[in-house]
């Protein structure tokens, strides 16, 4: 069990340096709002209400992607759950960043640039080779604590994750804590009734150790997205191919096939796969087939009507509903019909339910689905993965005031 510092114990007025993660979706070059900022912000204006001066420091995307952007819209979106103005500056610690650093005032929220856009801060080492880095070295002496608040990156040993708290004065943030101790709560708990994951999204690095190690805890896991296609494959479908540019499936075949066809073989009777899935036709319209009609060359972007019904009958007999990863590309309507039909068979259901991915948790406001009609809604995607299957988190031990 970790014991955190929680940011009562800071004395009012302090230069603080915190670390969130605001990673968010950006869709046609704009960076989407989602409930990450709306979390993060109730940390800070209760530091605010305690006259700290604030540094903001966070990533977004991963170098080499599309959304490997800067964190200029972060701080609008930022300032506007906040009510309260948020500066930016386009640096993170060079001379620029130093100096508006230099400027901070008590009340004052800067954001400083995309952490990963500093050479450092990525890839994954020990926490004392992370405190070694220059990024570590500069901004350390600038800061009286360090707040760590990014649950949802705390699975990376990344430098602003552990090399700040390995040798600064540390605290945790109150999204570090609630989070932390829901999600705790939810691995240790045990239900009186079967307990089912929806488990979707596009990455089979997550969903397989999910399968293999949670094989105590789930009874049944309704399989969607693009891990469900993979999982279609390993079974003989033809689904879950890379078609035009989409790359996706492929790579994630050719390193993960052998596990795919393990799980697959190993927990078949608690795996449900689709027997349908939707696609856009020619004239952009959505339309659905049998999962044995299907030809390598259709990209699908849903899993089909029967597929969603059976999944909502599903949960509706759950005691208790994990859902990690979306069924389909729910941020086009057309294709929202499997994740809205099974999210709202949860909402409805008599049951203990924990709705999360950072991207598939945005479904959940964006189809007006109550917040309330879920026992937690984290913000959390590999970090959630990495607890509920027992994994230790870098940044959470790295918090650890017993360390
Ligand atoms: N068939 C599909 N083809 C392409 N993308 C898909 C498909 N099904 C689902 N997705 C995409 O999966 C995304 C959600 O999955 P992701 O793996 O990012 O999981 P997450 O758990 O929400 O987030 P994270 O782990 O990043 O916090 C959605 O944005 C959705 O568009
Ligand atoms: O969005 C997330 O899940 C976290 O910010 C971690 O992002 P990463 O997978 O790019 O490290």
């Amino acid at each position: 069990m970790t014991t955190f510092r929680p940011i009562d114990n800071l004395d009012p007025g302090q230069r603080l340096l915190v670390r969130i993660d605001v990673n968010a979706a950006v869709e046609d070059g704009t960076v989407q709002d989602s409930r990450r900022f709306a979390r993060h912000a109730e940390t800070i204006r209760e530091l605010l209400a305690n006259d700290h001066a604030i540094a903001v420091l966070a990533h977004q995307g991963r170098p080499g992607e599309d959304t490997f952007v800067s964190l200029a819209e972060h701080a609008e979106l930022l300032a506007d759950h906040l009510d309260h103005p948020v500066a930016f500056v386009s640096d993170t610690c060079g001379e620029d960043a130093l100096s508006a650093i230099d400027d901070l005032e008590p009340g004052d929220v800067l954001c400083l640039e995309n952490v990963r856009m500093r050479d450092g801060e990525l890839p994954e080492e020990e926490p004392a080779t992370k405190a070694e880095t220059d990024l570590v070295r500069t901004l350390a002496p600038e800061f009286d604590a360090y707040v760590g608040d990014a649950y949802s990156a705390a699975h990376r040993s990344h430098a602003s994750i552990v090399g700040f708290p390995h040798v600064m004065d540390a605290y945790a943030g109150r999204v570090m804590e609630q989070e932390y101790t829901a999600i705790t709560a939810i691995r240790d708990r045990s239900f009186d009734g079967p307990v089912t994951m929806v488990l979707g999204g596009t990455k089979a690095e997550d969903a397989i150790p999910i399968v293999e190690q949670l094989d105590d805890t789930v009874d049944r896991f309704c399989l969607g997205g693009v891990v469900g296609e993979l999982f279609l494959r390993a079974d003989g479908y033809a689904v879950g191919y890379d078609v035009a540019d989409s790359s996706l499936f492929d790579h994630q075949w050719d390193n993960h096939r052998d596990d795919l066809e393990r799980s697959l073989e190993a927990y078949r009777d608690r795996l449900y796969l689709p027997t349908d899935l939707a696609f856009e036709d020619d004239d952009g319209e959505r339309v659905e087939v049998a999962v044995e009609g299907t030809t390598k060359e259709r990209p699908f972007l849903d899993v089909g009507t029967e597929t969603a019904n059976r999944y909502a009958d599903i949960v509706v007999n759950s005691a208790a509903v994990f859902v990690k990863g979306s069924l389909g590309v729910f941020e086009d309507e057309r294709f929202a019909d499997g994740t809205v039909t099974v999210l709202a068979a949860i909402a409805e259901a008599d049951c203990f339910s924990v709705v999360g991915g950072g991207d598939t948790a945005r479904a959940v406001e964006r189809y007006d689905l109550d917040e309330g009609d879920f026992s937690r809604i984290t913000i959390a995607g590999g970090a959630y993965v990495r607890a509920l299957t027992g994994d230790p988190l870098v940044g959470v031990d790295e918090l650890d005031s017993e360390n």
